[in-house]
């Protein structure tokens, strides 16, 4: 035996317990099920342990006169000839037959998992990778690939992975663990697009990549290359470029640029976009659209080549050119995991079909078709078909599984979950939810509240945060926006925020006042400018805006005049130091972090003086870490930037005003904490794979489908791609032939995509949730926000059929 043994006892003694200790001892994983009560082994040291790490799984489960008396021993998961008892402990206990048939499944055929939320996906896949490398001595982590969604989610696996390989050390103080760890180092955890990067430059150097090629964003000369494509065409084509000549320019550039990032986000290669129908409207917008969008791609291709770099969407879209043509392949790649495998769209499953074959790997792909919510970035939630079908054409054979038990939320919930869904399907045609969608419940569990609907307006809002501020909860919402509304209002209730927001960096305060201190050298004669320095925490903060009106003379400088006796900060400096190393010395003196954290106490106890005073102080003694922690980290990137002293002022101005205005990428930094006073408010993307005790639902009556705005679909039809457009100019809009014939079914498939959303959000809610509407769902009509799919979990009607099994 290597990695895990199964037992049945119908009683347990204590020679049975030490027979677990020992095998837990020697890192052999168990599972352990009786009719006996085993409620005493989670207050056993050892016993204890193994059950948090998930070394031990047991259960008492229900009686049956079949089994008592009989004694089951099932090794390394050899199942064989014990089906009957699996599946009584299935149906009886928290045991997972699916998830348990997964983990030891020996035989070389591919693993397709369709799995609903909280069914232990990411669970399985890292027992799994353990079972392999625990039973074949000749496998290395370095020959597993584990592809995840998201670059998060690789951190999330490989940390994983990591703690798992840890605990088996601290069980077994055996050394190989230690080693196992290091190895982890060489395995690929990432996204397909990092997969697609390596397996480029290792496999495709015949065809050009190599291991010093870039991957970089073209935004900045794809915007100079479209206007210079449109002056182009302009002078080539005047009369098809007269109904645009009235138009803006900024305009056309950004419905360009728009296009352009519609098909970056679905991997088109430019054969594909030539061949591209973009349809026809009175406007011609599809005659100078196509013409520009094919010359810009042209061109930037060139430039890449020259640069030898590419764009992200560059390594999918290349990839059929370089598979296609490969004879013999390098990586030694034996195992393949895929995480969230509904996203992925047509070009990469073909490519993740290939590779199976190619590699002689074997495939574990899982994923939740009801969660797949990235249509938008070229997803298709056919994938799992297409990859079954694709892997059936190559002669492979392929296992589906299905994981139904739930672990994460209550009994109540999933009840009320399971018959709202069934609900959805009545009014949202391609969700599609059936009986083998409804989610069993894996482990008992007490917690009434279940579904709430409640009016989130500001009392109700300040008193629900009141009693949910200290437990593990999130604000889960639909867009960034939305993100920052609810900060906002959070905020005004005198409570506090955990908020990812991507690009919030340069917009944070500690970069805005730094900005402000170089404008005050910058400009040192501007009163305005000397002013908003005044106020930041460089400046006394102590002169007020009425004591500036009362100064008031016509006098040109008297605001200056009254400033400069409030100004400590010597310029003259500026002619011995770099403009980088006075600012450091500026942050040295005026410890610019402590200053906002007195600063924010007083006005909090000002405005909030009725707040818990700790949690208060709690939050300041963060925010002046943060402060700390963001400046340090913008002088960093400067010195990267300019080096330690080449840099002026006027540099370091124009780089942040650039920054400042553009910046869509860098996040504020924050601290994370397991147990925090802040709530959590993020979208649902962002949520996606996380769980929190209770979920909040504020913003739900926002539409789907918003009028009148420019919109663009790209679809793909009989291997052809199409570019469907309606787009507002300033007085006039170009629609073409192909956005008029199919926004009906786009308009569908949008609200299938929110409902699916809606479905990732609830289903993160371990506890509770509750919903900004009203009791009861609308019952006809079309389906417009989220509140139309909502309703209070008491009017649920939880028939037996749904109600979870044991
Ligand atoms: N067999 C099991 N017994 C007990 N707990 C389990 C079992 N499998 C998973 N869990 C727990 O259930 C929770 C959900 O598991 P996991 O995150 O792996 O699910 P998932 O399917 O990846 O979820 P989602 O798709 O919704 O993100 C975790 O807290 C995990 O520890």
């Amino acid at each position: 035996m290597n990695y895990s043994i199964l037992l049945f006892y119908p009683e347990i003694n204590r020679e049975i317990e030490n027979k677990i200790k020992s095998y837990l001892q020697h890192g052999i994983k168990v599972y352990a099920y009786t009719f006996d009560d085993i409620e005493s082994w989670k207050d056993d040291p050892e016993l204890g342990l193994a059950l948090c790490k998930g070394f031990l799984r047991a259960d008492t489960t229900r009686y049956d006169s079949q089994w008592d008396g009989e004694t089951v021993h099932i090794y390394d998961g050899q199942v064989e000839r014990h089906d009957e008892i699996l599946s009584f402990l299935d149906k009886y206990s928290s045991f997972n037959k699916e998830q348990y048939i997964l983990e030891h499944t020996g035989t070389l055929s591919h693993s397709i998992v369709k799995a609903g939320a909280g069914t232990g996906k990411t669970t399985t896949m890292i027992n799994r990778l353990m079972y392999l490398r625990h039973m074949d001595e000749t496998l290395r982590f370095s020959e597993m690939v584990m592809i995840t969604f998201t670059n998060e989610a690789a951190i999330h696996m490989r940390t994983k992975v990591i703690e798992a390989l840890r605990d088996y050390y601290e069980l077994t103080k055996d050394s190989k663990y230690l080693l196992w760890t290091e190895e982890v180092g060489s395995m690929f955890i990432g996204t397909i697009h990092g997969f697609a990067r390596v397996f480029l430059v290792t496999e495709g150097e015949r065809f050009g990549f190599h291991s010093g090629m870039d991957v970089r964003g073209y935004k900045h000369e794809r915007k100079k290359l479209i206007e210079k494509h449109v002056d182009r065409f302009a002078n080539m084509y005047p009369s098809d470029y007269e109904p645009f000549r009235k138009v803006p320019h900024y305009q056309l550039t950004y419905a360009l640029s728009q296009v352009i990032e519609k098909i970056y986000n679905k991997s088109i290669s430019l054969d594909k976009v030539i061949g591209m129908d973009f349809g026809t409207d009175d406007t011609r917008f599809h005659f100078l659209a196509k013409h520009v969008v094919v010359d810009v791609l042209r061109e930037l291709e060139q430039i890449k080549r020259m640069d030898s770099a590419l764009e992200i969407s560059d390594l999918i879209s290349t990839l059929p050119s370089v598979y296609g043509r490969l004879k013999e392949l390098k990586m030694p790649v034996r195992y393949m995991f895929v995480d969230e495998f509904q996203d992925s769209d047509e070009v990469q499953v073909s490519f993740v079909s290939w590779l199976a074959p190619a590699y002689a790997c074997q495939l574990f792909a899982v994923g939740d078709i009801k969660q797949s919510i990235y249509r938008f970035r070229g997803a298709d939630y056919t994938a799992f078909q297409q990859l079954q079908e694709q892997l059936e054409e190559k002669g492979q054979t392929v296992r589906q599984f299905a994981l139904q038990k739930n672990y994460r939320s209550s009994r109540k919930l999933l009840g009320q979950f399971n018959a709202l869904f069934h609900k959805w399907k009545e009014r949202v045609p391609s969700f599609q939810f059936t009986s083998q969608d409804e989610l069993i419940a894996g482990l008992a569990d007490d917690h009434r509240e279940g579904i709430q609907t409640v009016s989130m307006e500001k009392t109700n809002l300040k008193y629900l945060l009141q009693r949910l501020h200290k437990e593990d909860t999130a604000v889960l919402v639909r867009s960034n926006r939305d993100v920052q509304e609810m900060v906002q209002n959070i905020e005004k209730s005198g409570f506090f925020c955990e908020a990812e927001i991507a690009g919030s960096f340069f917009r944070s305060l500690p970069v805005r006042e730094f900005y402000i201190l170089i404008r005050r050298l910058t400009h040192p004669r501007v009163a305005k400018e000397r002013f908003a320095f005044h106020q930041t925490v460089y400046g006394e903060n102590t002169v007020t805006v009425s004591e500036l009106l009362r100064a008031f003379t016509y006098e040109e400088n008297f605001a200056l005049k009254l400033l400069a006796d409030h100004d400590s900060l010597n310029a003259e400096r500026l002619k011995e130091i770099s403009a980088i190393q006075f600012l450091e010395e500026t942050i040295r003196r005026c410890k610019p972090h402590e200053v906002h954290a007195k600063r924010l106490y007083r006005t909090m106890r000002q405005e909030f003086p009725e707040q818990d005073k700790m949690m208060q102080q709690e939050e300041v003694r963060l925010q002046m870490r943060e402060y700390e922690m963001n400046l340090e980290y913008l002088l960093y990137l400067l010195k990267k930037q300019f080096g330690d002293f080449q840099a002026s002022l006027y540099d370091l101005e124009h780089y942040l005003a650039f920054k400042m205005a553009t910046d869509t990428e860098e996040t504020a930094l924050k601290i994370e904490q397991p147990i925090s006073h802040r709530i959590k408010v993020m979208t649902v993307h962002k949520a996606k794979g996380l769980e929190f005790d209770y979920v909040l639902l504020p913003l739900v009556q926002s539409p789907f489908i918003r009028a009148g705005g420019t919109e663009l679909l790209l679809l793909h039809e009989a291997q052809k791609w199409k570019l469907g457009y309606r787009i507002k100019w300033k007085d006039k809009q170009s629609v073409n032939s192909i956005y008029e014939s199919s926004i009906k079914d786009e308009n569908a498939e949008t609200i299938a995509e929110e409902t699916r959303l809606l479905y990732v959000a609830l289903t993160r809610a371990k506890k509770a949730v509750y919903a900004d509407t009203s009791a009861t769902m609308k019952e006809y009509g079309r389906v417009e926000c989220w509140s139309d799919l909502l309703e209070d979990g008491e009017r649920l009607a939880v028939s037996s059929a749904v109600l979870p099994k044991y």
